[in-house]
C-alpha cells in the first residue's frame, strides 16, 4: 500500500521475525525496499532498523487467542517490543509513530457487555483477563503516553494508534482454517453463534490504507492527530462472525447449517472448557490449540461493532475498497486455495 499510494516514499524498510518470499516482488520497483529479519524484543535490532527512518508503522505483534504462546511471550513481544520501538524512535530522532492496536483494547470485556455500533468516545468498561487484549491495551497506552516526548534532536514524538476490528481478506489464516474445516465436513459448517450477535469486521486493504493516510497526515497535523486513537472501519456489513464468514465462504461452496445454533450455549462452553483442559494436559507432549476455547467462544458470542467517522474527520479517510471489492478479492483468494486442503 505504501509503495502504491505514497508518492513521497523513498525507502521502505520491512522489519519482521519472518520474512516471506512476497517481499522479493516488492524489491523490483524504483523505491528501495529493505528487508530486515529481526525481533522486536531485541532493542538493539529495533534501533538499528529505525535509525534514519522518518516514520515508523509498528504493526508487528503476537496475535494469539488460542493458547499457542505463553502469556510471558505475548507480553514480551507486544508490550516490551512496543517499548523498544518507542525508545528506538526517541534515540534515533524518528518523529512519527503509528501503532496497530486492536478493538480488543476496548472489548469485548470479561463481563461480555455488548459494544453496539460504538465510537472512540463510547463509554465501556474495558476489563481484560486474557494476555492478548491485556498486552495490546498496555502497548497502546505506552504509545499514547509517548506522544510529545522529545526525540534525539529535540523535536516532539508524534504518535497515534489504530484499532482494527476483526480483519479479513487475502491471507486470513482463521478464514483459511474454517474453509478447510468446512471442506472436511462435506461442504458444511454448523452454526454455533446466534445470528443476532454482531461482530465488527474490516478489510485488510482498508486497514493498510488507513495506516498510510494517518502516517502521512501525522506529519501535517501533529496537534490534531498526536495521541489519538482511531477505530479502523469500512463498509463491511454488521453480521455475526459466522454469517460474515459465509459472505465469503458461501460463494466458495460452503453452506452454514442451522438458522439457530445447533448446540446450546452451555454445551459449547463445556466443550470449550474441555479443550482448555486438554490443552493443559497435553502441553508437555504436544500443542493442542483448537479454534474453540472459553475466550474465543466469549468473543464470538459478544456483540462488538463500531460506527464512527473520526478517521474521516481527522485525516480524510475514506475506504479505498468497497464492500463488494473487499468481498470479491477475499473470495478470489479462498478459491485459489481450492484443492490445497491439508
Ligand atoms: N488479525 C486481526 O483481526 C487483527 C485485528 C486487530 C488488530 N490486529 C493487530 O494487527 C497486527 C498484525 O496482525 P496480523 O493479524 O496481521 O498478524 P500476523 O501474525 O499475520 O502478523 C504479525 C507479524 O508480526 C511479526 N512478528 C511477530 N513477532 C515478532 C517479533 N518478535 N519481532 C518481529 N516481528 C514479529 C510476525 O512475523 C508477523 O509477520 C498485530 O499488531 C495485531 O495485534 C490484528
Ligand atoms: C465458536 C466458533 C464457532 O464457529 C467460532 C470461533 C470464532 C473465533 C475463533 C473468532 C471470533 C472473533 C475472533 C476475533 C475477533 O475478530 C477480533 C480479534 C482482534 C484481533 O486483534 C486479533 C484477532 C481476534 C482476537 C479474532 C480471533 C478469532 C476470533 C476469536
Amino acid at each position: 500500500m505504501l509503495l502504491q499510494r505514497e508518492p513521497r516514499l523513498r525507502e521502505l524498510r520491512v522489519f519482521d521475525l519472518h520474512l516471506g518470499p512476497w517481499l522479493e516482488e516488492l524489491q523490483t520497483g524504483p523505491v528501495q525496499v529493505t528487508a530486515i529479519q529481526g525481533d522486536v524484543t531485541q532493542a538493539h535490532e529495533v534501533t538499528a532498523a529505525v535509525a534514519g527512518a522518518h516514520v515508523v508503522i509498528h504493526t508487528a505483534g503476537l496475535v494469539d487467542v488460542f493458547g499457542r504462546a505463553s502469556s510471558e511471550t505475548i507480553h514480551e513481544v507486544n508490550v516490551q517490543g512496543t517499548q523498544n520501538v518507542i525508545e528506538a524512535c526517541v534515540q534515533t530522532g524518528t518523529q512519527f509513530l503509528v501503532y496497530t492496536s486492536s478493538m480488543e483494547v476496548v472489548g469485548p470485556n470479561i463481563k461480555g457487555h455488548p459494544f453496539y455500533r460504538g465510537n472512540e468516545d463510547t463509554p465501556y468498561e474495558a476489563a481484560h483477563r486474557h494476555p492478548y487484549p491485556r498486552s495490546k491495551a498496555l502497548a497502546e497506552q505506552l504509545v499514547l503516553e509517548a506522544n510529545g516526548r522529545k526525540v534525539h534532536g529535540g523535536l516532539p514524538l508524534v504518535t497515534c494508534a489504530l484499532r482494527p476490528t476483526g480483519i479479513y481478506g487475502e491471507g486470513h489464516q482463521i478464514m483459511r482454517d474454517i474453509y478447510y474445516q468446512g471442506q472436511r465436513l462435506g461442504g458444511r459448517l454448523f452454526r454455533a453463534i446466534p445470528a443476532s450477535v454482531e461482530h465488527g469486521r474490516v478489510y485488510v486493504g482498508n486497514v493498510a490504507w488507513m495506516h498510510v493516510l494517518v502516517a502521512r497526515e501525522l506529519q501535517q497535523q501533529a496537534a490534531l492527530l498526536g495521541g489519538q486513537v482511531y477505530f479502523c472501519y469500512d463498509s463491511s456489513p454488521y453480521k455475526s462472525y459466522e454469517d460474515f464468514n459465509m459472505e465469503i465462504l458461501g460463494p466458495c461452496g460452503l453452506r452454514l447449517v442451522g438458522a439457530r445454533p445447533l448446540l446450546p450455549y452451555w454445551l459449547l462452553m463445556f466443550l470449550a472448557l474441555l479443550n482448555a483442559l486438554l490443552q493443559w494436559l497435553l502441553r508437555p507432549l504436544l500443542l493442542y490449540a483448537p479454534l474453540l476455547n472459553p475466550y474465543t467462544l466469549a468473543m464470538a458470542n459478544t456483540t462488538f461493532t463500531v460506527s464512527t467517522n473520526k478517521a474521516q474527520r481527522h485525516f480524510g479517510y475514506e475506504p479505498l475498497f468497497s464492500w463488494e471489492d473487499s468481498r470479491n478479492r477475499t473470495i478470489r483468494w479462498v478459491r485459489a486455495m481450492d484443492g490445497s486442503a491439508p
